[in-house]
């Protein structure tokens, strides 16, 4: 939020014509209304936000005092329609921190605008969250990685990006954030490397990798051609989300840690037959979810612990 909260936008007085509104943008207004309608229902403000890629809702279900709202009932919310996200927003407690989960999220090939899929991210903040912690379902395309690894993203590529295709497009307002955020250290160093260390102690020490991931708009999984290209252009890991919501998420300055499940090989060579399957992606979620419930939560500890977050059960 800019510090003297004002903002480059009008604001509209009358509730109908801000609801009106929200079809077309979603104007601070009207992400307030939403949060208002929430928060006026769960007795305490989360201090993490996380978001389940495909097949990792379960990473929600060791939430504690869970209070659920399906996507639905929530005001201004989109919803969920591919298989493996469940659809609701989730609050409680992990490890004793208060925090807000997305169980489902929302994608551009559902026929959302980037803007509309990140909204709940901005949610998320007015609710409270300092930090993200976003998760997907991704294709490895470097070459160490196998199906079952995961990768802590350093960085991405922004590829829908580069035809100008972005969440933050549009009017700034700037209790947000800024016109022109910065994104050279959009996912935050200390934490990549306490979760590492996190990684082994929960036993996931020897297929844990670092790297650089990219968003494509889906639905199709990528060519031979596609690949080859993007591994020439330095990407480890190959999805269809997240690159919109950490961007919404560090023009409001939260602090991002961001991992990818490795969920299929990417296919780079002509002779292969293999081809990628939403099924085979979400039983590798399935597969996974014990380890990473259990990195989750202790990613989500230490966040608590070394920012001194409220962290106390009701
Ligand atoms: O929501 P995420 O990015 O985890 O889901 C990935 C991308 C597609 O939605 C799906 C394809 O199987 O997995
Ligand atoms: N774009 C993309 N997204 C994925 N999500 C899971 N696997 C893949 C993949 O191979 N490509």
């Amino acid at each position: 939020m800019s510090s003297d909260g004002k903002s480059s936008q009008k604001s509209f007085g009358n509730k109908p014509f801000i609801l009106f509104l929200c079809f077309f943008r979603y104007t601070y207004e009207c992400l307030v209304d939403t949060a208002k309608y929430l928060s006026d229902k769960v007795p305490f403000k989360p201090k993490v936000g996380i978001i389940c890629g495909s097949g990792l809702g379960s990473l929600a279900d060791a939430i504690e005092n869970r209070i659920e709202f399906p996507y639905e009932k929530i005001p201004n919310f989109p919803l969920s329609t591919v298989e493996g996200h469940v659809g609701q927003l989730v609050f409680g407690y992990l490890s004793n921190v208060p925090v807000v989960c997305m169980q489902g999220r929302f994608h551009y090939y559902e026929g959302y605008p980037l803007w509309k899929c990140a909204m709940p991210v901005r949610v998320m903040k007015l609710l409270g969250i300092t930090h993200l912690i976003a998760s997907n379902a991704a294709g490895g395309l470097n070459k160490d990685y196998k199906v079952g690894d995961i990768m802590i993203v350093k960085d991405h590529i922004n590829l829908m990006g580069f035809a100008g295709n972005n969440p933050l497009q549009g009017p700034n307002d700037d209790r947000f954030g800024p016109r022109f955020p910065p994104m050279n250290r959009a996912y935050d160093k200390e934490l990549i490397e306490k979760a590492k260390v996190i990684a082994k102690e929960v036993g996931l020490g020897d297929i844990v990798h670092e790297g650089v991931y990219t968003c494509l708009g889906g639905p199709n999984f990528e060519t031979v051609a596609e690949l080859r290209m993007l591994g020439m252009l330095g990407v480890d890991a190959v999805g269809m989300s997240t690159v919109h919501e950490v961007i919404t998420a560090r023009h409001s300055n939260i602090t991002v840690f961001a991992f990818s499940l490795i969920t299929n090989l990417c296919v780079t060579e002509y002779h292969k037959n293999d081809e990628a399957n939403h099924d085979e992606v979400i039983d590798v979620g399935k597969m996974r979810q014990k380890e990473l419930t259990k990195f989750v939560q202790g990613v989500v500890k230490y966040v608590a612990d070394e920012n001194k977050l409220v962290s106390k059960m009701l």
